[in-house]
């Protein structure tokens, strides 16, 4: 396991080794996740690109960190994080909230980013009211007490029946993720509006997004696309919010097939 010490808290990363020239792709992951849910979409990658995942601080094997925190925050980690590891290059892929990290580490080191893909996720996800729900009904009877509802979101109804196994796993990981690391990212993604500086995106990007997502909907979706100039828009057949999971095989194509399109960019990745 590979740990880097990053704003004095701990965070746990993984890298993949790739072609030299290549970009990093970084995988970014959603609120209540760790970096487990890539597994099958890096699989099919890895050795054709280097890779890095992390956890956010509050969740996985990273250290919480002094609250209040923002979507900022986050993005300071990460760039931090690329810093550490000499990444000069990246391709950023973010899930859902790791979409608002992403889009924060472009309007913060805009030099890092070669491409976005930004995956079930918004320029603004959800309003106050819904953040502020969600956080006293787990300030009053944990995350358990959401669990559920938040399963409906993340698959579709297909995947919760057919892989009960699965779905008890990914709910497993959902409730054992700390209460102040859910909560104070829910507050991250409260107060957190993308939605002028999606306007300035100047990479290429990719909007992609599960045709049942119950948390960040196709419509929601491809309105961010039509804010960033020249972005593409992809839906993905029976998928939730979390495609990595339900569609590793499909995401991987969509996202092979836009990289092979990127152009040839003069960094190194060390
Ligand atoms: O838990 C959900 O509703 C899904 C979600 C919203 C933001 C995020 O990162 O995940």
């Amino acid at each position: 396991m590979q740990f880097a010490r990053i704003h004095d808290i701990a965070l746990h990363y993984q890298t993949i080794g790739g072609p030299a020239g290549r970009p990093v792709l970084v995988f970014a992951n959603s609120l209540g996740t760790d970096f487990r849910i890539w597994r099958d979409v890096i699989v099919r990658l890895a050795g054709d690109f280097p890779i890095l995942t992390y956890d956010k601080r509050g969740h996985g094997l990273s250290d919480i960190g002094d609250a209040p925190e923002t979507i900022e925050t986050h993005v300071g980690d990460l760039v931090a994080l690329l810093d550490h590891l000499s990444i000069k290059d990246a391709v950023i892929c973010g899930l859902s909230v790791g979409g608002l990290i992403a889009q924060g580490l472009y309007q913060s080191r805009p030099d890092l980013v070669r491409a976005l893909i930004l995956c079930d996720t918004a320029h603004k996800i959800g309003t106050p009211e819904i953040w502020n729900s969600r956080i006293a009904a787990i300030e009053a009877d944990g995350i358990d007490s959401i669990a559920d509802a938040v399963m409906e979101r993340w698959f579709t109804p297909a995947f919760r029946s057919e892989q009960a196994l699965a779905l008890a796993g990914y709910q497993n990981m959902l409730v054992r993720q700390p209460v102040a690391g859910y909560t104070g990212l829910c507050a991250a993604i409260r107060d957190a509006d993308y939605t002028e500086a999606a306007k300035s995106i100047a990479v290429p990007t990719l909007c992609v997004v599960g045709d049942q997502d119950g948390s960040t909907s196709p419509e929601l979706v491809l309105s961010m696309a039509k804010l960033i100039p020249g972005a593409r828009y992809e839906i993905i057949k029976d998928a939730g919010h979390i495609p990595c999971v339900e569609q590793p095989e499909m995401l991987t194509e969509i996202l092979r097939a836009f990289i092979d399109t990127l152009p040839a960019g003069d960094n190194e990745h060390g």
